[in-house]
């Protein structure tokens, strides 16, 4: 009953940001007539207020909690570093070296292009000063281990296989960089030339197959860490909120090699089929 009051709601969510700690005002809201249950609910819907990070989905994955360690495809992984918002989850062993190494070799012979961007306006893919790297894009288990990887990577996010872009190689030599961007589309007929087409990118899964001596790491600015590129580690990362459109806290950029290279495969994962 006390909760409806607005004088209680406002004593809680301005305790709350000073800091206080919940238990112990519950433990003053007993004192001061409440029943256990209601103070409980009172609270809970303040820190949803005041944290609403607390409160926002962890990217799905098949892990046990607190383990630390999933079975994927039949490895083991290690999940190192789970976040709220923006929902990010750090994963080592998703690939052996000698699939990094594989990988790379293939990218080589491949060729690398200079990568693009999707124009805010016109949709288009074009080339862009923010987007320094140079790629390639891989079809659709363009062989036998891209075939095998696309399926890993989707286990490992419970995101189903057919709902995948093909894999991107991103290469980055020195000074190379991605400035901070959204890997969902933006609103409007720019995005929708692509939404038409699988719908948003909800997922985007980074395996690094080379780190470089220096610099070149994923950072996401509206939380202030960077992660640090380690071959064969993942950073998994949700670019929608519960509603399905763009979450602000997904910004993210791929900061400057400062020394070496770089090299990155990207897995972006639509809403839908991406037949
Ligand atoms: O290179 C990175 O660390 C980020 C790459 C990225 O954001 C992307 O490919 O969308
Ligand atoms: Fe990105």
């Amino acid at each position: 009953m006390q909760g409806s009051e607005p004088s209680w709601q406002e004593w809680i969510t301005s305790n709350l940001s000073a800091g206080c700690v919940p238990a112990d005002m519950q433990v003053r809201m007993i004192a001061a007539g409440w029943n256990e249950a209601d103070a409980r609910a009172a609270l809970a819907s303040g820190i949803a207020q005041v944290f609403p990070s607390l409160t926002a989905p962890v990217v799905a994955l098949p892990v046990v909690p607190d383990t630390g360690m999933i079975w994927c495809e039949g490895r083991e992984m290690k999940v190192t570093l789970r976040l709220a918002s923006p929902a990010v989850a750090l994963c080592e062993n998703v690939l052996s070296s000698v699939e990094c190494a594989e990988l790379l070799a293939f990218a080589h012979d491949r060729g690398l292009r200079p990568s693009t961007v999707v124009d805010e306006v016109s949709g288009e893919n074009l080339p862009h000063p923010e987007r320094t790297s140079s790629g390639v894009m891989l079809k659709r288990a363009e062989t036998a281990l891209i075939d095998r990887l696309e399926h890993r990577l989707a286990a490992l996010t419970n995101w189903p296989v057919a709902n995948g872009e093909g894999l991107q190689i991103l290469h980055y030599r020195e000074g190379q960089e991605y400035r901070a961007h959204f890997d969902s589309f933006p609103g409007g007929a720019g995005g929708a030339v692509h939404t038409a087409r699988g719908g948003q990118r909800v997922n985007t899964v980074l395996v690094y197959l080379q780190s470089p001596e220096g610099g070149g790491g994923t950072a996401f600015p509206s939380c202030g860490i960077a992660v640090c590129p380690q071959p064969g580690s993942a950073v998994i990362f949700r670019n929608v909120d519960v509603t399905g459109r763009r979450d602000p806290a997904s910004l993210h950029a791929g900061l400057p090699v400062v020394q070496g290279e770089k090299v990155v495969m990207t897995y972006w994962q639509r809403e839908g089929p991406y037949a």
